[in-house]
């Protein structure tokens, strides 16, 4: 044994991969749905320093535009740091949705629970499965909002700061 463990050194374990997951719900008790899920989120193994932003109401986005006549979402920011390999953390985050009923119908269609993952770190991924950043991330502000309020100094892999970001949504409507 290591003279340093024979002293009762424990080592502290790596700090993990800072993470950001957006959170959406736009079908059954939206509040309720996105406490637990942030819950779940605190309980994921080898994850640590959970962060959830406040909600924020938004307009239901479908691929024509935005629907005034669709359930309004409730949105949200989790900032977290994992020692989960990026593969692992989708698959856990889908086991989260379908504990809450998410059912995948139409493309952007209504539902329970969506989590996505916004970053892994500055990992840059173009698999469709598990592509980095999100590519949808910097054109929605029901994800940078939120996400902004937890870390003012926010910046989206390849895209820069998201203060900047959600300024240039801002100034197109
Ligand atoms: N960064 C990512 N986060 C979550 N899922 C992703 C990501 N990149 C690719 N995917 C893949 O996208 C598939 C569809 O995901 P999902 O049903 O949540 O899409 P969506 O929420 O309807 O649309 P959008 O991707 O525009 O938010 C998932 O099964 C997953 O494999
Ligand atoms: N307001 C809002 N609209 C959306 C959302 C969402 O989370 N919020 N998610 C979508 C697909 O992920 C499509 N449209």
């Amino acid at each position: 044994m290591s003279r340093r463990l024979a002293q009762g050194f424990v080592p502290e374990p790596p700090p993990g991969t800072p993470v950001v997951i957006a959170l959406g719900a736009n079908l059954g008790d939206r509040d309720g749905t996105l406490d637990a899920a942030a819950a779940e989120l605190r309980a994921l193994p080898l994850t640590d320093r959970v962060r959830v932003a406040e909600p924020i109401s938004s307009i239901a986005i479908k691929p024509d535009g935005p629907d005034a006549a669709a359930p309004r979402y409730l949105n949200s920011v989790a900032t977290l740091r994992t020692r989960l390999a990026p593969s692992v953390l989708l698959a856990a985050l889908h086991e989260i949705e379908a504990r809450h009923g998410r059912v995948r119908a139409e493309r952007w269609g209504d539902r329970t629970l969506d989590l996505d993952i916004i970053a892994y770190g500055a990992v840059l991924s173009a698999d469709p499965a598990l592509t980095l950043p999100h590519p949808r991330a910097a054109e929605r502000s029901f994800v940078l909002a939120p996400w902004l309020a937890l870390d003012p100094d926010a910046e989206l892999p390849g895209a820069g700061p998201v203060r900047a970001l959600l300024d240039r949504l801002g100034e197109d409507g």
